[in-house]
């Protein structure tokens, strides 16, 4: 099974303009897009269809974590954009991660629904703020066992996780993975971070790469860099 372009760049900018300017320079048979919440709120399903028209298939970012109901809608919503791929929030529960699924499962293009585990800019102390009393790959794993028990086609997680739920839960089930930063690179807010190649040598499916790329003086120079740090894409 070709998984095609492993690399998924964060278009995390205020406005259609720069998301636009930066894919211009990017080519859809090298890499995918993810459009997330700011760039939506502020740009809305238009700069979808543009850069779709582009060529580009999309990561619909929003992390739906609502009453399964309101998810469920807003995931039909978001099929409805053609997009390739969406998330809700795993804590959201099971009922809401079936419903999410339905509502996938019936759209005439289904896009991957995947589930946000424990967000890669949290660590053991943000958990214990929040009452879970546990290291983050074991929220993760046990999100992930609940993820794939309802028909989820993968997570979102930390590649430090990437191995131990590859093991659990086999070849198919799509492992996404931000918090990626080439070695010495700004961590900025992440906290579980992972370089490009340590990644897939993980089992990682796709790279989520924003900063490392957004930020850089020279984008296209710094994308080339952190591809030339992989190995060849597997076809
Ligand atoms: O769902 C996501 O994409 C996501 C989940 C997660 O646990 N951590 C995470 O960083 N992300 C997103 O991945 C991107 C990472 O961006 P950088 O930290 O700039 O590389 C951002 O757009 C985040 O919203």
């Amino acid at each position: 099974m070709s998984l095609g372009p492993r690399l998924i760049i964060a278009l995390d900018f205020p406005a259609a303009a720069p998301a636009l300017a930066l894919a211009a320079r990017l080519d859809p048979r090298h890499c995918r897009l993810k459009v997330g919440k700011e760039l939506f709120t502020a740009a809305g399903p238009a700069l979808l269809e543009r850069l779709q028209a582009r060529g580009f298939e999309v990561f619909l970012d929003l992390k739906f974590h609502d009453i399964p109901n309101t998810c469920a809608a807003a995931c039909r919503a978001a099929a409805e954009l053609g997009v390739w791929m969406l998330n809700v929030h795993a804590s959201g529960g099971s009922r809401m991660l079936d419903a999410a699924r339905a509502a996938v499962d019936a759209a005439s293009r289904r896009p991957l629904l995947i589930a946000v585990t424990v967000l890669t800019s949290q660590e053991r102390a943000d958990l214990a703020e929040i009452g879970l009393d546990v290291e983050p790959a074991q929220q993760v794993a046990r999100l992930a066992a609940l993820a794939a028990a309802h028909g989820i086609d993968g997570v979102v997680c930390s590649a430090r996780e990437a191995s131990a739920l590859r093991v659990a839960h086999g070849a198919g089930f799509r492992l996404v993975t931000p918090g990626i930063r080439p070695a010495g690179a700004d961590t900025f807010d992440q906290r579980r971070v992972v370089t490009p190649a340590d990644a897939l040598a993980a089992g990682s499916d796709y790279l989520v790469i924003g900063r490392p790329v957004t930020a850089a003086a020279d984008p296209l120079a710094a994308l080339t860099a952190l591809a030339a740090s992989l190995p060849a894409e597997p076809v």
